[in-house]
């Protein structure tokens, strides 16, 4: 399967599909350390980077912000001193789909080219 950091997101409407758990056990064995988090009954994807201070972890929210923005797919970003939460799912479909998969292989391409 092609690599999921290389995919762009495609238009979610309200009527898209779910992926079902199977799917999703598809998708997270291609993306590392991302877990499966539910939050008011919708199943969503986080993962945690750590930074050496808060102007790393501020300087990779921002970076992150401007691919989703390219994306016109949005996470919920937690940043804190050191480290950044990092959450994906789709609010329109209340659920996960690919495309919070291709933002989460995303989100670590970018991790690796900064400098913790
Ligand atoms: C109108 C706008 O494109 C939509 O609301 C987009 C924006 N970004 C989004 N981001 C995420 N994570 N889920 C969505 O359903 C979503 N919808």
């Amino acid at each position: 399967m092609a690599d999921l950091s290389q995919q762009k997101c495609v238009a979610c409407s309200g009527n898209s599909s779910k992926l079902n758990d199977e799917e999703i056990k598809q998708y997270q064995a291609q993306v590392t350390d991302w877990e499966i988090k539910e939050q008011d009954g919708e199943k969503r994807l986080e993962k945690c980077y750590k930074f050496s201070n808060f102007m790393k972890a501020l300087a990779f929210t921002q970076k992150v912000g401007e691919e989703a923005e390219n994306q016109g797919h949005h996470p919920a970003l937690l940043t804190e001193w050191g480290k950044v939460t990092v959450t994906w799912w789709t609010h329109d479909i209340g659920g996960l789909h690919q495309n919070d998969f291709v933002m989460a292989a995303k989100t670590d391409k970018i991790s690796e080219q900064l400098v913790k």
